[in-house]
């Protein structure tokens, strides 16, 4: 995991939303895909939220204009400055592309849904 920063400052009027320029485009290894998830003191500090939760940046944003963002939404106005550590970013190599195979029911028991395991 690498800690990565915005590379400009931004005012944020509560509710807005905006991608900040976090100034990093990366041609990765072949096979391997690219995360970017907020840190956990991001909303704490800055009052946003990455809107699509998990970033998923593909192999082919390679360009010298693919300059990853980092989609964010605030729940107060706020101001974001160039430097600050707002998310981490990580790499990845892609498992094995799997084959489904469609089936009318399975063998194994039901589970149960969220939160019934009483713990
Ligand atoms: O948090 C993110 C997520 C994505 N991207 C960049 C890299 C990624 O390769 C590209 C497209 O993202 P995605 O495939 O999630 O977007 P889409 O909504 O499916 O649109 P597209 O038609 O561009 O694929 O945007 C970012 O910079 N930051």
């Amino acid at each position: 995991m690498y800690d990565i920063c915005a590379a400009e400052t931004v005012s944020l009027k509560k509710g807005s939303f905006c991608l900040i320029d976090l100034g990093i485009s990366i041609k990765m290894p072949e096979g391997c895909t690219c995360w970017i998830v907020p840190r956990s003191s991001t909303y704490k500090r800055y009052k946003i939220i990455q809107t699509n939760s998990v970033g998923v940046i593909d192999g082919s944003y390679s360009g010298n204009n693919d300059i990853i963002k980092f989609p964010a939404r605030a729940d107060e106005d706020t101001v974001i400055h160039k430097g600050d550590y707002i998310c981490q970013m990580c790499v990845t190599k892609r498992p094995p592309r799997l084959t489904f195979t469609e089936v009318d029911s399975l063998d194994d028991v039901n589970r149960g849904g969220f939160g019934s395991t009483g713990r």
